[in-house]
């Protein structure tokens, strides 16, 4: 029987892996070489790092699989020069992002007033979850521009430069990884400079690694223009976010942009097959059996006749006020603990991740046309049932 190392905050481990050997689930940000050494496979989330000197005693690894996008936490090199298979899980939470960044993007509307149809949206980073908040964009008919040197010579969609995008649009919505060399690294891409150029009245949105954003800089720049709206998933320093920046933005949650069931399920589900793969075995379990049904039998809609309605059915998947009220009370109450109480273990913005309660993404809801109007463009945005 193989020994199975798996993340605490990886849902369905047991019903995909459990037939395969022993399962060990550990805090994936405390994971040591001592618990790691006798892993034949290792699960892991973005908070562990993976790299010679965490599998510095382990002999017997077989496979790395880590339920994520993101890579940046694995050293895909050293595992190489072991021979260890390792998969990610690419698009896994795409939806989960796009749809974050969408519902983000109508609540500020809402608070600042102003129709997001009215916005041209600029996208930087557009793979899999750049193209998903695209996505949902373009099917309520909001503007969308592109900025991505490194696919747009290969790919069909137009694209502009990161320059043209910042003097163009309203909006700005980050979806790039984080590389710190290469000619179109990401660290501090939004340095102070860049921050500086905004134009008025920018909205800045990050989804996707803190470090993309210099946050020290941004607290600078924010201080003296409070012209700009942040929306911010992902900070630089996690777990420990400068508290300064926090009061700051208008929305704020640790991380969770990415956390939908679906999401999650897809991510082990992902590297279930991989490891099936990798053993010659038959991947034969569904991820659908995983989920519960449809949350909702159906919802009637007659018409969405304005943004506030479509707000209010987005907010009905999910109220993002809830997940920003709680990260500010998290946060601000574990700044005020002893730092011995805010350890690893007990921190405010891990443990915040760790009980969160997974949203559904728009596919979950199938609704049905009650009415005489339009309102077909809602499957495009994601929601079952009308024009099915
Ligand atoms: N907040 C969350 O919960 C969450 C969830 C999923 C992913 N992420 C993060 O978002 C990142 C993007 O995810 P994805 O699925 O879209 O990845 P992806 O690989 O599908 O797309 C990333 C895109 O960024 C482009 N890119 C690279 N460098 C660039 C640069 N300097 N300027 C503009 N574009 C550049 C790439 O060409 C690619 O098209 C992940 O690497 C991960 O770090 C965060
Ligand atoms: O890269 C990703 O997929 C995301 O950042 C992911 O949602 C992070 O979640 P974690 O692995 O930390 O639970």
């Amino acid at each position: 029987m193989m020994k199975i190392i798996a993340d605490e905050n990886m849902p369905y481990v047991q019903e995909l892996f459990g037939d395969l050997g022993t399962i060990e689930t550990v805090n994936g940000r405390e994971l040591a070489p001592e618990q790691a050494k006798d892993a034949d496979v290792l699960l892991v989330r973005s908070v562990t790092q993976v790299n010679g000197s965490l599998l510095a005693l382990n002999n017997n690894l077989k496979f790395v699989g880590s339920a994520t996008i993101g890579t940046d936490h694995i050293d895909t090199d050293y595992l190489a020069t072991r021979g260890v298979p390792f998969s990610n899980a690419p698009g896994c939470n795409a939806t989960a992002v796009g749809e974050f960044a969408f519902i983000a993007m109508l609540e500020l509307a809402n608070r600042c007033g102003g129709q997001l149809k009215d916005k041209t949206v600029g996208i930087v980073g557009a793979g899999n979850t750049g193209s998903a908040v695209a996505k949902c964009l373009q099917a309520y008919g909001v503007t969308v521009l592109l900025h991505d040197p490194v696919i747009q010579d290969s790919d069909p969609r137009d694209f502009i430069s990161l320059d043209e995008l910042i003097a163009r649009c309203d909006v700005i919505s980050l979806h790039v990884p984080i590389t710190k060399t290469g000619e179109h690294k990401t660290w501090y891409l939004f340095d102070e400079a860049r921050l500086n150029s905004l134009k008025q009245g920018t909205w800045l949105l990050n989804c996707c690694r803190g470090e993309v954003i210099d946050n020290r800089a941004l607290i600078k720049v924010k201080l003296k223009r409070p012209d700009i709206k942040l929306v911010l998933d992902v900070w630089e320093g996690e777990p420990n976010p400068m508290h300064e920046l926090i009061p700051l933005v208008e929305l704020a949650t640790p991380h969770i942009a990415g956390y939908s069931l679906e999401g999650k399920a897809r991510g082990t589900f992902m590297l279930y097959q991989q490891l099936m793969q990798v053993l010659g075995k038959d991947a034969d379990k569904s991820m659908t059996a995983l989920l519960p049904s449809l949350w909702s039998v159906q919802l009637d809609i007659e018409s969405i006749p304005n943004q506030k309605s479509l707000l209010q059915l987005a907010r009905f998947i999910y109220d993002l006020r809830d997940d920003d009220e709680l990260f500010r009370k998290t946060i601000l109450d574990d700044s005020s603990k002893p730092p011995q109480v805010n350890s690893l273990n007990n921190n405010g913005f891990d443990l915040m991740r760790k009980n969160h309660l997974h949203r559904r993404e728009f596919s979950a809801l199938r609704l049905v046309n009650t009415g005489h109007s339009d309102v077909n463009w809602l499957t495009n945005l994601g929601f079952s049932g009308i024009g099915q």
